[in-house]
């Protein structure tokens, strides 16, 4: 009772503070209204820390992080704001090993050429290529509808998915926010939602990542899918590492549902789009029409029902297969998990940082054990960048085409300080632990954090 007397109350519930923008910085509010529109990096970003402490997204976006924080000694201060009522994230400048690293990488890859944007250049040319390419596959498609012109257009967009829109809502396409948004806004065209990936994404995923509460990619697909030890186990998860290949085609569909439900709800499964704007939140809406339209009343009205609904399932089961492998196997290798002592991979480093309260755990500590790469330059530009994950995660508003001259720091910086990190040499490489992770995952014993947490002291 006394507990609950003495608990903040709720910004969130609080008349005083429900026309204001608001904003955590390292333990501090700031009433953000007026800034928004002046953000050099946009405002669909600087959207999401509104109503959430923003230290995490902000330290991990801003290369010049020093240059970004001193705006906050101009913004006005919100004294006596209940701070303690709002959830926590992890303060990645107080991993000595991140600010080692991007002290690093500013020096020795963009030797102080961040103040012009350097680390935001590069990517045309790949941008060029999975335009020309997604613009391509469509004419074919609507030259000659059916399974095959399908099949084609589903990788092209799974292509747009991974490189330009996953880069582009980064903020890590161009140094003009506009043209982010706009590569961004891909992601509805191809049949998700711009807006609910970077509330999902950005401000779930990559802050926490490998959480089992708070990753959003960690819960969406339980309990079919059980990507962690921390989770309940029911007897068909040990066949998981075999249902996957039919769960994984329904990806695209499982969006579909996914995102309406966002929009009514104002939520996605791991964050509340608190400063979305009405334009915004009018993209989910505009981008499904603008998909279907698309992909199915068109050829439709071309070549009759028969084709086009053949097409587009033919699409949708080829971009959710390609999606599904290129995302999935970047966090959900053995070495990623805090699986049971004695399973094959099991890492105790990887199971006290995810078990570590928010508020004392190493953030990029974290994004280092929790991701795994795999290739080299080939698959970074097939991929965007998600083939390096590990350097991807440090720094997600970096353009991909820089990923592989980061890589050589972060490994270098991890084998001087004894951090394990994950990297194998190919797609398939990754996708047989990917197997052994998910079979590993189905059969471990139900562990709730607060059991592991003892068999580790
Ligand atoms: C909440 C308060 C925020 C403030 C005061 C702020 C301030 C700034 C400033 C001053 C810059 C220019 C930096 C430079 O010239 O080096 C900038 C750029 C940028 N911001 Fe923010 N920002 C905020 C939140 C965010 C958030 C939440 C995100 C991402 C989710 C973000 C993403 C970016 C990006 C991508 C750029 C351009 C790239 C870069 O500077 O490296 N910002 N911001």
């Amino acid at each position: 009772m006394a507990a609950a007397a003495c608990a903040p109350l709720d910004p969130s519930k609080d008349p005083k503070y429900r026309d204001i923008k608001w904003s955590i910085y390292r333990g501090k509010a700031y009433d953000i209204t007026d800034f928004i529109d002046r953000h050099p990096g946009g405002t669909w970003l600087i959207n999401l820390a509104v109503g959430r402490d923003c230290t995490a997204l902000f330290e991990s976006y801003h290369l010049r992080c020093e240059t970004a924080a001193a705006v906050f000694n101009k913004l006005p201060v919100l004294e006596g704001f209940p701070v303690d009522a709002v959830p926590r994230a992890p303060y990645p400048n107080d991993s000595d090993v991140y600010t080692a690293i991007r002290h690093r990488v500013r020096k020795e890859v963009f030797e102080g050429g961040e103040h012009v944007g350097a680390h935001r250049r590069g990517s045309e040319l790949a941008a060029a290529a999975v335009l020309s390419c997604a613009v391509a596959a469509y004419a074919l498609y609507m030259r000659s509808a059916g399974w095959f012109t399908g099949m084609l257009l589903g990788i092209a967009g799974a292509w747009i998915g991974v490189t330009i829109q996953h880069c582009g809502n980064h903020g890590a396409m161009s140094n003009n926010p506009l043209i982010n948004n706009l590569l961004g806004l891909c992601n509805d065209l191809i049949g998700g939602s711009s807006l609910m990936w970077r509330y999902h994404h950005q401000v779930s995923h990559h802050i926490h990542t490998n959480d089992d509460v708070l990753d959003e990619d960690v819960l969406s697909m339980y309990p079919i899918l059980r990507f962690d030890s921390r989770l309940p186990r029911y007897w068909f998860h040990a066949y998981q590492h075999l249902y996957i290949w039919v769960a994984y085609p329904l990806m695209h569909l499982a969006f579909q549902w996914g995102d309406i439900n966002s929009l009514f709800s104002s939520r996605t499964v791991g964050a509340e789009l608190l400063g979305a704007t009405t334009a915004e939140k009018s993209t989910v809406v505009v981008g499904k029409l603008l998909h279907y339209f698309l992909l199915l009343v068109i050829p439709w009205l071309v070549y009759g029902p028969a084709v086009a609904l053949t097409g587009a399932v033919t699409y949708s089961i080829s971009l959710s297969i390609v999606l599904a492998l290129m995302f999935f196997v970047s966090h959900n290798v053995p070495e990623n998990k805090p699986l049971a002592p004695g399973m094959s991979g099991a890492d105790d480093a990887t199971r006290a940082v995810l078990l570590n309260q928010l508020d004392s755990r190493d953030w990029g500590v974290q994004q280092i054990l929790a991701s795994a790469n795999w290739g080299g330059v080939v698959g970074n530009f097939f991929t965007g960048g998600l083939n390096l994950q590990i350097e991807h995660h440090l720094f997600p508003a970096i353009s991909f085409v820089h990923y592989p001259a980061i890589a050589r720091i972060v490994a270098d910086e991890c084998a001087q300080r004894g951090i394990r990190y994950t990297q194998y040499s190919s797609l398939p490489a990754i996708l047989s632990r990917f197997l052994l992770c998910m079979r590993q995952l189905g059969v471990a014993p139900y562990e709730p954090a607060a059991l592991l947490i003892n068999k580790i002291k």
